[in-house]
């Protein structure tokens, strides 16, 4: 039984679902298949065009209670299959038992778990009260604009009735499961700087580099101040706002290099920041435009991508994770049954699709059952151990069963306030 719930998780990992360009197409039929030995109901989902998604129902009881949605992403970041000890998309098992692949962890254990859950389930009889869906989107891994976010703003997913969604999390390398229940918005910033160019021997004020390096100053400042409150213990990282420097752009290019003796009239930079759910956004939006870009040093800003920490009713997008909410203790007593144990709640330091979900004001937590694991999303050699995946099955069993059978609908209050 076990073994060929192994084998169906590596055939999942030998579909090359990498971007740049995500064979969708195997992936979506693979699914199917899947649900259709299991017994669920199915639909394929294409708001876009070569952009899949799947969706799977299993029907409850009493249809009118809001439902459960258990969402993962099928496509996966590339590989650099040199850098890898096996094949990435081989789904080599070696002899402890580690399955090696690109998206073992990130995040087709947890597609798969899902999955086999429902048919241990089945096969045990079990009947959910609350229907159950599962969605498998596309898109996740370049922003989730053609997957995710299309889906729940779409009238299909308002037929759903969905009153709280699960989706992935990160693994631990401790005994205990991590869990998230809020995520930091994206604001990626590009910074360009212009000046007078000038000798590469003259001191003055006001070239392009120059411009670009007071902001590149300010800004390690505040990334400094962020990173101690971590590395004090004062706050978790996802509470706080990061900013990591991912590009640098300017000089004069020639067959050969860089000219070295002209200090150039434009200069740019490039920043991954991260705002924490609590974050002050519109100080964090003038701190941006009157002191790490002003106009008045000859800098302009523009973001590629800039979301908002809040939800529709401007509360921070984050979903109560105490014993107030059917969900948490819900969660918490599902885990301690198939044997494992819970974290503390924690803040997603990236982006997931729970965001489109939360931001709508639905409940969610990011859970990846994976004790005991090396975090490797994105990482070569990214692996799972068989004994952890199984564990995590059963896990989703007792997870499946408590959610589906709750009987209330009560789920208004269950989005933090300020
Ligand atoms: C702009 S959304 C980007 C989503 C991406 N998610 C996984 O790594 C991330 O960088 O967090
Ligand atoms: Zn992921
Ligand atoms: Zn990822």
């Amino acid at each position: 039984k076990e073994v060929e719930a192994v084998g169906r998780f590596r055939d999942y990992l030998n579909i090359n679902t990498a971007h740049p360009l995500p064979d969708y197409k195997p992936a979506v039929e693979f699914l199917l298949a899947q649900a259709s030995e299991i017994g669920l109901d199915s639909q394929v989902l294409e708001f876009v065009e070569g952009k899949p998604l799947v969706l799977l129902t299993w029907t409850g009881k009493d249809s009118s209670i809001p439902s459960i949605l258990l969402n993962s992403h099928m496509d996966v970041v590339p590989a650099e299959r040199e850098k890898w000890l096996h094949e990435p998309f081989a789904a080599v098992q070696d002899a402890d038992g580690n399955i090696f692949a690109r998206g073992s962890q990130d995040m087709k254990c947890v597609s798969m778990q899902y999955l086999e859950a429902i048919r241990n389930l089945k096969s045990k009889n079990f009947q959910p009260l609350r229907n159950l869906h599962l969605s498998f989107v596309p898109e996740e891994e370049v922003g989730g604009d053609d997957g995710a976010a299309k889906f729940v703003s779409s009238p299909e997913f308002q037929k759903l009735n969905v009153g709280f969604n699960l989706d992935e999390g990160l693994a631990s390398p401790g005994s205990t499961y991590r869990v998230f229940n809020g995520e930091r918005s994206p604001w990626w910033l590009k910074i360009k700087a212009t000046g007078a160019p000038g000798h590469g021997s003259k001191l003055y004020d006001g070239s392009a580099f120059q411009n670009l390096l007071q902001s590149i100053k300010l800004i390690n400042k505040f990334r400094e101040e962020q990173f101690n409150l971590v590395k004090s213990g004062a706050k978790a990282e996802g509470e706080v706002t990061s900013v990591n420097g991912v590009y640098l752009k300017a000089g004069t290019p020639t067959p050969t290099g860089f000219v070295m003796n002209l200090q150039p009239s434009e200069a740019e930079a490039g920043f991954d920041i991260r705002v924490a759910p609590w974050e002050d956004v519109n100080e964090l939006q003038r701190v941006i435009h009157e002191e790490w870009a002003p106009a008045s040093r000859n800098l302009t800003y523009a973001f590629s991508q800039k979301e908002n920490p809040r939800d529709k009713d401007g509360r921070p997008a984050v979903t109560v994770a105490d014993d107030s909410s059917p969900w948490w203790t819900l969660l918490k007593e599902a885990v301690v049954k198939a044997g494992g144990e819970l974290g503390k709640v924690e803040i997603f330091p990236a982006a997931t699709d729970c965001r489109f979900v939360r931001h709508a004001g639905i409940p969610g937590f990011g859970f990846s059952p994976m004790a005991n694991t090396p975090i490797l999303l994105h990482d070569h050699n990214e692996f799972l151990n068989e004994r952890e995946y199984l564990k995590g099955i059963r896990v989703y069993e007792e997870i499946i069963k408590a959610y589906t059978s709750h009987p209330e609908s009560g789920d208004t209050e269950t989005m933090a306030e300020l």
